[in-house]
C-alpha cells in the first residue's frame, strides 16, 4: 500500500508543448519515473512459532493521495479495520509494504515507531467517540492532547486547539466541557479536531459517521470533504455504507474476505461495478436503478456467507457466493484486470454484466 502525501506533479497536457525543465542548449529532461509500488501488503495475526496464524488481508495493492478521499468498503470481517491498523504498526504485516512518501512503514520498530505515531502525521479517527474520547478530560485538553505527545511546547498549543475547533466547525464556548456533554455530532467533531490539529498528511477515518444520525452524518462527511482541499490532506474512509462514501469518496476500493476486489473512480465503480460483489452493494444501497436492482437480487441469497476455502486463495474469495460462477473461478485465484483506471479481480468481468440484461 502505497500513501502519498506530498503533490505529484501535474500530467503534461495531452496535447501541446511538453512541461518537462530543460537544459540550455540540451534535450528536454524528462522528470525521473515514479518510484515502482511496493508489493502488495498481506496481515495475518497471531503469527508464532507452532501457531497457526490468522490470515487476515492477501495482496492489497492501494493508494492514497495528497486532497483524495479514498473510501474502503467491505462487509464486517473483510479486513478494514485491519488495513487502517496496519498503515499504524498495529496489525502485523507479513508480506508486502506499506510506504509514506516513500518511507517503508512496515519496517519500523521501536523508537522510529513510536516518533512516527508521536508526531501526529498519520492519525486515526475511531469510529465510536464515546469511547474513545477520555471522559475526564475537557474539550481543550482532548485537542490539545496530540500536539502535548507531538512535544508542542504549552503556549504554542492553545492558538492551535482555537484553530482547530474552528476548522470542525465548534465553538470555542465548548472548549471546557466533557464529552458526556457534547452530542454525538459534536463528539464526532472533536474527534475530528484532535485528529487534524497536529496537522497530519493522512487521515484513517474507520465508520467516521455510522454511529451518527443522518443530518450529524452529512454534517461529518463535508466537514472531511472540505478539510481534505483545505490542509490537503490524503484522508481513507472506512464504512461497511456504500451511502456514505458516494458523496465524498474520489476513488473506492471494495475488500471481501481479506481481498481487494474492486478499486477504481467513484462514480465508475458505483454506477457500473465489474465485480459481483461489488453489484450487491451498491444493489443494496437505497434509491437504486433497474440494472442494479436486478444484479442484487440476483446476488443475495447465492451462496453461504462464510466459506471453508475462503483464505486458502485456491479459488475466487467470492465464488461460493456468486451466481457467475463457472470452473475457473472455483478452481483459480482470481485474476488482477486492469484498465479504464480500475483493477477488478474477476475471471468473469466484465463479461458476467451481460446476465443482468436478461
Ligand atoms: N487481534 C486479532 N486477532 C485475531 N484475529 C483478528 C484480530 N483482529 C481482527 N481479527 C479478525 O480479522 C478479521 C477482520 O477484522 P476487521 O476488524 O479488520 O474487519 P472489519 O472489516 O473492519 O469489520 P467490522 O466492519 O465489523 O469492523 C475478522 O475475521 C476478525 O475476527
Amino acid at each position: 500500500m502505497t500513501v502519498t502525501t506530498t503533490q505529484q506533479p501535474a500530467a503534461p497536457p495531452a496535447t501541446g508543448t511538453t512541461t518537462a525543465p530543460t537544459t540550455p542548449g540540451g534535450p528536454a529532461r524528462r522528470p525521473p519515473p515514479p518510484p515502482p509500488p511496493p508489493p502488495p501488503l498481506g496481515v495475518a495475526y497471531g503469527r508464532r512459532p507452532g501457531r497457526a496464524a490468522v490470515q487476515v488481508l492477501t495482496g492489497v495493492d492501494l493508494e492514497a493521495r495528497a486532497g483524495e478521499v479514498l473510501g474502503i468498503i467491505g462487509e464486517s470481517g473483510s479486513g478494514k479495520t485491519t488495513l487502517a491498523r496496519a498503515v499504524v504498526g498495529l496489525a502485523p504485516a507479513v508480506a508486502g509494504r506499506i510506504t509514506l512518501d516513500g518511507r517503508d512503514v512496515t519496517a519500523l520498530r521501536g523508537r522510529a515507531l513510536r516518533e512516527l505515531r508521536r508526531s501526529g502525521v498519520v492519525q486515526y479517527m475511531f469510529q465510536d467517540p464515546l469511547r474513545s474520547l477520555d471522559p475526564d478530560l475537557t474539550v481543550s485538553q482532548l485537542i490539545g492532547e496530540p500536539l502535548a505527545v507531538a512535544g508542542v511546547a504549552r503556549p504554542a498549543r492553545e492558538p492551535r486547539v482555537l484553530a482547530a475547533l474552528e476548522q470542525v466547525g465548534l465553538d470555542a464556548t465548548l472548549a471546557d466541557r466533557t464529552p458526556g456533554r457534547l452530542s454525538g455530532g459534536q463528539r464526532q467533531r472533536v474527534s475530528l479536531a484532535r485528529a487534524v490539529v497536529t496537522r497530519p498528511r493522512l487521515l484513517l477515518a474507520d465508520e467516521p459517521v455510522s454511529a451518527l444520525d443522518a443530518s450529524n452524518r452529512n454534517h461529518v462527511l463535508r466537514l472531511l470533504d472540505r478539510l481534505r482541499h483545505e490542509l490537503d490532506l490524503a484522508v481513507v474512509v472506512i464504512s461497511h455504507d456504500l451511502g456514505s462514501l458516494a458523496g465524498i469518496a474520489d476513488r473506492i476500493a471494495v475488500l471481501y474476505g481479506g481481498r481487494l476486489v474492486e478499486q477504481g473512480p467513484a462514480e465508475q465503480v458505483l454506477e457500473r461495478p465489474l465485480h459481483p460483489y461489488t453489484a450487491l452493494l451498491a444493489g443494496s444501497a437505497p434509491g437504486l436503478p433497474r440494472e442494479r436492482r436486478s444484479a442484487a437480487a440476483l446476488l443475495r441469497g447465492s451462496g453461504p456467507v462464510d466459506d471453508p476455502l475462503l483464505h486458502t486463495g485456491a479459488a475466487c474469495v467470492f465464488a461460493h457466493r456468486c451466481p457467475f460462477a463457472d470452473d475457473d473461478c472455483r478452481s483459480r485465484p482470481e485474476p488482477r484486470q486492469q484498465g479504464d483506471g480500475r483493477t477488478v479481480a474477476c475471471h468473469r468481468a466484465p463479461a458476467w454484466r451481460e446476465r443482468l440484461a436478461h
